[in-house]
């Protein structure tokens, strides 16, 4: 069984326009609401693959409500923890050109009651046939170190773990030994405080040093330079498929769901990394964080290139 969980869910508001004016009013010329936040957006990208999952993380309020009442329309088991302040809601503003700035608020404030029952809700999940996808940033009231506490509390049950964060959510979290990881470009060269464009080069000397860390799978995404898949046994590289971009928001989020769908089916690495490509460039045709249909997934999946390095 696949759980996802996120701690700090959104209600995704995409807006488009031309393009941004600073300082001046701006009309749009669409609005979108989806419903999102990390492992949410995973739950999403699963089910449209065929498969099942839990979401679960923190819900508040309407916005909280709206995620809930969603993901059951969507026909996304949810299990999340009510609490009793406001979801938040993420402002993403599409360029035409194809710009993109995100403004994600804080989240809420949760109590240590609330993260009490998390807690417990996870390890009653935990088992051999778990696979965890912690995904995302932490509201209010919960410190940074929340990922290293967890990820060691449901592996000491056998499930394995997929962590997807950043800064030092990412940095302290990797101490928990998480099984899968998927830092992009940005994400790695803030770890290693490198302030310049990485070369591929160093970037797979990254890759292995995290592996050395203790994660069994590392995937570092380039955006629509494709990404790097690295093992103990293997490292390959993928060129970005080639696609008509709308958003990319979202697109680490599907790479994420193909990857823990695809090894908890127990997929070879080959079908994994395809699988991973073709959906994550298969988000980015999509209008704000709607998930890549089954069809197009299966369409761009042949066109994936692996080079084995
Ligand atoms: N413009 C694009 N064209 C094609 N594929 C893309 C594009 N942007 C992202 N992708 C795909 O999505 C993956 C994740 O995107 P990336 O931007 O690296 O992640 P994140 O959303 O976590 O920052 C990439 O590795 C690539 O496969
Ligand atoms: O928890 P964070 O880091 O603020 O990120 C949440 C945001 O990330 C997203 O999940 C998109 O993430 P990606 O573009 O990295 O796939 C949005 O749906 C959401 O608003």
């Amino acid at each position: 069984m696949i759980v996802t969980v996120t701690m700090n869910p959104a209600i995704d508001k995409t807006a488009e326009l031309d393009q941004l004016e600073k300082g001046s009013l701006n009309r749009l010329n669409n609005c979108l609401t989806d419903i999102g936040g990390k492992g949410i957006n995973v739950s999403k990208t699963i089910k449209a693959m065929g498969g099942e999952t839990v979401a679960t993380g923190f819900c508040g309020g309407s916005t909280g409500k709206l995620i809930e009442d969603t993901l059951e329309k969507l026909g996304i088991k949810s299990d999340f923890i009510s609490i009793s302040n406001e979801t938040r809601v993420n402002l993403k503003i599409v360029e035409g050109k194809g710009i993109v700035t995100e403004l994600n608020e804080p989240g809420p404030l949760v109590t240590k009651e609330e993260l009490k029952e998390l807690t417990e809700k996870l390890v009653s999940y935990a088992s051999e046939d778990t696979l965890f996808v912690f995904a995302g940033s932490i509201p209010k009231g919960i410190e940074k170190d929340i990922y290293l506490e967890l990820i060691p509390l449901v592996k000491s049950k056998g499930a394995k773990v997929f962590l997807d964060a950043d800064g030092e959510l990412f940095a302290h979290g990797l101490e928990g030994r998480p099984d899968y990881i998927k830092p992009n470009r940005a994400e790695l060269e803030g770890y290693y405080n490198k302030d310049y464009r990485v070369t591929e080069e160093e970037l797979l000397v990254m890759g292995k040093d995290l592996l050395s860390k203790g994660s069994s799978l590392v995937a570092i995404s380039l955006g629509q330079m494709g990404a790097l898949f690295l093992t103990g046994e293997v490292s390959v590289k993928c060129p970005g498929l080639k696609v008509d971009a709308h958003s990319t928001v979202g697109a680490g989020d599907a790479m994420v769901a193909a990857l823990s769908f695809s090894l908890d089916k127990k997929d070879d690495f080959a079908e994994s990394v395809r699988l991973a490509m073709a959906a994550s460039a298969g988000a980015v045709t999509t209008q704000g964080t709607k998930p890549p249909s089954k069809e197009l997934i299966e369409e761009l999946k042949k066109k994936v290139e692996i080079i084995y390095l």
